[in-house]
């Protein structure tokens, strides 16, 4: 069985307050984008999780994502079978776009699948937060409103059509790291989610892109200031807005002109300030429904 787990940005990311036991309250607009890692899933004849990866720096125990959503499906469906699962990555590391979030969703509805549990999308959701908070949206994909902690979903209208290119600089930003030195004071600037929901709801693209933000900027850019530059660039290069994706340090640049957007994909390979760039579209949902919904 071959699973795509899809990289996400977020278009508005808003954080409210610190809750008791650690994590923040938020509200984030997510949206999915045609970046993905790929699964391949099968039943082995040995028991327990046998994880492997093309890239030898992602572990391969129960530190992966993976491996800890395919134990935790296991001991919900009592799956006493094994299962063999290869990760083929792409999605950059440790980058702000959810990529071993995404692989464990991705593993989550597989292993419902390849071992017949019947558990609807919901209760995947459900288990989905016990591995980290945006797992239960990477499940859901598409456009949405999440709070909560990530986990509280309501789906939006598909983003409009547009290119997003994206630019990962050659460093890591720990997702921990960046929500524990955040300071929210009065200066402080939160973005207009309700604006950019309405946006979204009239498929008005620039009023979409006028309402990006992201909190978190506020904590990775003093940090390294790299991330800055690319936007900076992006922004000169044509597109219409950018900004920083999640934790970072990944930046993305929204354009309405295809041509625009190839031209500035390569220059922004030729300047050398990223690790790796890509050239994507919006992956969305209809009505919430999406190819792999039971
Ligand atoms: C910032 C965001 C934006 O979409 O994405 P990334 O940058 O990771 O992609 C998310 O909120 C990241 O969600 P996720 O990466 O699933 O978080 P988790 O693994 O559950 O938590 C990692 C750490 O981040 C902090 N955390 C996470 C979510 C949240 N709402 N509040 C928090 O304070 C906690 O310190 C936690 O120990
Ligand atoms: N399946 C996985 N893919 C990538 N990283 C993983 C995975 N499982 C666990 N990790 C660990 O989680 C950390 C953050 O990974 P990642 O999900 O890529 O971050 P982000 O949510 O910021 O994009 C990495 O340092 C990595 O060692």
């Amino acid at each position: 069985m071959r699973l795509q787990a899809f990289a996400k940005i977020n278009l508005g990311l808003d954080v409210l307050g610190k809750r008791e036991d650690g994590y923040h309250e938020v509200r984030m607009i997510m949206q999915t984008i045609r970046m993905y890692d790929q699964l391949d899933m099968k039943k082995s004849e040995e028991p327990g999780i046998h994880l492997t990866t093309n890239k030898n720096y992602i572990p391969v125990d129960e530190s992966n994502l993976v491996y800890r959503a395919a134990k935790l499906m296991m001991d919900t469906c009592g799956i006493t079978e094994g299962v063999s699962i290869h990760l083929h990555k792409v999605i950059p590391v440790a980058a702000g776009m959810a990529g071993g979030s995404s692989d464990a969703a991705a593993t989550l509805v597989g292993m419902n699948r390849l071992f017949r549990c019947g558990l609807s999308k919901n209760r995947l959701m459900e288990l989905g937060v016990q591995i980290g908070a945006d797992v239960p949206y990477c499940v859901l994909r598409g456009t949405a409103l999440a709070e909560g902690i990530g986990e509280k979903l309501t789906v939006l209208p598909p983003m409009p059509d547009c290119w997003i290119l994206i630019g990962k600089p050659g460093i890591s930003v720990s997702t921990k790291y960046v929500y524990t030195t955040l300071d929210l004071n009065t200066d402080t600037v939160h973005p207009d989610i309700d604006g950019m929901r309405k946006a979204l709801e009239d498929g008005d693209l620039y009023g979409i892109t006028d309402r990006m933000g992201n909190v978190l900027q506020d904590v990775t850019i003093p940090a390294y200031p790299e991330v800055e530059t690319i936007k900076e660039r992006m922004k000169a290069w044509g597109a219409v807005n950018a900004m920083m994706s999640g934790s970072g340090p990944t930046v993305f640049g929204i354009f309405d002109n295809e041509e625009k957007a190839q031209e500035a994909c390569q220059k922004l390979r030729e300047s050398g300030l990223c690790q790796q760039v890509f050239l994507t579209v919006p992956f969305n949902n209809y009505g919430g429904r999406t190819a792999d919904d039971k």
